[in-house]
């Protein structure tokens, strides 16, 4: 494992990093070009980045997390020499980052990549980041990843009985007026028979849910349907999801439920939440926004979303982090009022978040960049013999806990399959 050249806790202070971008031809499927070690990617219908190496690293935690990261960000970019023959979003310097949910916990990272590889509308590019110039590496797929050898799942902190009690505590709380809307969250644990080799499950996640952003950043990983904030030269997209119904398989069928889906009251109440606390936080930051009347359904394969995609033109200087900082957790992920149900989920659900909720995805040197919300995700253990599979739902007063228990299994199925 190469060691990184930036300190996380500054000292001894950014070493100035040599970044070139150039133009390559197409180089084929970018998570195959992953080697099995410190693998870092985010790619959306086959495009994206992948990465790997460390260059330079970042560590945070508490709730300056995202200033305290945009921060060092900002030393390490303004000391760096940029030599870009691209200039798309994505070439030149970037840094991949996850973070966690909760502000003390730990886990938010950014990573500096020894080297990208990104594609976007037919143009691809390498990137070599390091202290001195270095020629691009030769690039061609790795052997192919090792399939994983699921021994089973097992409950994780909060069995599903219990969890159904959990959920019963919360409705309660919501009728009895003490806030309006929590999301909560439970996870489930697969055991392997060998360490996972996190590029297989990455690949099948891609092919399978391509319009779902694919991410793995320090062995956590998943395929996310929700994008928490993209900011791309001035213009900052937030697609915005909650209220969920279960597919069936047979498309017709699926049809008069996802029809239902935008009539239910429930389901709507549920997403207006969310969609109000994402234009509230960007409000302070835009000159103009534009939300959708209504929203429209999200087919995934395994469940349909209410959806709606904000976007607003940025006033200033504005980079990524610092909207994801406004951002997070948006009620899709916390809750409304943010304060008190970011407390009820802190006495009530009996989960470590972890990066589960948590912005993931990847900054540019200019600010720019796209964070999505780490749901659908799976947190490999240090010895790579268990996943941690994470799946919640949105709860107002009209839920029902059992049907909140379904939801929550059909969410765990990408990350399941993967495994299997
Ligand atoms: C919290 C999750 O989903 C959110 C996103 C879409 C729909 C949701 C819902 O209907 O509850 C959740 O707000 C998750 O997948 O773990």
């Amino acid at each position: 494992m190469s060691s990184p050249v930036v300190d996380p806790a500054g000292a001894p202070g950014p070493v100035p990093l040599v970044v070139r971008t150039v133009e390559i031809d197409d180089p084929g499927p970018l998570l195959a070009l992953l080697p099995r070690d410190e693998a870092l990617a985010w790619v959306h219908h086959g495009d994206g980045l992948v990465g790997w190496g460390r260059a330079a690293v970042h560590s945070g935690r508490g709730p300056e997390r995202f200033t305290r990261a945009h921060a060092w960000w900002r030393e390490v970019t303004r000391h760096s020499v940029v030599r870009d023959e691209v200039g798309l979003p994505g070439s030149g310097l970037v840094a991949f980052s996850t973070f966690a949910f909760h502000d003390a916990d730990p886990g938010s990272l950014l990573v500096v990549p020894q080297v990208v590889v990104g594609r976007r509308d037919g143009r691809a590019w390498v990137t070599v980041i390091g202290t001195s110039i270095s020629s691009a590496p030769e690039l061609a797929p790795h052997e192919p990843a090792n399939e994983p050898r699921l021994v089973g799942l097992r409950d994780g902190s909060v069995a599903a009985d219990a969890w159904l009690d959990v959920v019963a505590e919360a409705v309660d709380r919501i009728q009895a007026g003490r806030l309006d809307k929590v999301v909560l969250a439970r996870d489930v644990v697969a055991d392997l028979a060998e360490p996972l080799d996190v590029r297989a499950p990455l690949q099948r996640l891609a092919a399978s849910y391509p319009g779902c952003w694919t991410f793995v950043v320090d062995d956590f990983f998943g395929s996310t349907p929700e994008m928490l904030v993209r900011l791309e030269r001035g213009l900052v997209t937030s697609r915005v999801l909650a209220g969920t119904i279960r597919r069936t398989g047979d498309d017709t069928h699926d049809l008069t439920l996802a029809a239902s889906l935008a009539r239910s009251s429930k389901d709507l109440e549920e997403h207006e939440y969310a969609v109000r606390s994402v234009v509230e936080a960007l409000a302070p930051f835009c000159t103009s926004t534009n939300v959708p009347e209504a929203p429209f359904v999200l087919h995934l394969p395994n469940v349909m979303h209410l959806a709606t995609d904000v976007t607003g033109v940025v006033a200033g200087d504005v980079s990524a982090l610092t909207l994801a900082s406004a951002l997070h957790p948006s009620a899709a992920v916390g809750g409304t009022p943010r304060a008190e149900a970011v407390s009820l989920i802190r006495e009530i659900e009996g989960l470590d978040r972890g990066r589960y909720a948590g912005p993931v995805g990847w900054v540019g040197a200019g600010g720019d960049g796209e964070l999505g919300i780490a749901l659908r995700s799976g947190a490999v253990a240090d010895d790579g013999l268990s996943v941690r599979l994470f799946a919640g739902c949105g709860i107002v007063a009209d839920s029902v806990p059992e049907e909140e228990l379904a939801e929550a299994r059909a969410k765990l199925v990408p990350v399941r399959d993967a495994l299997s």
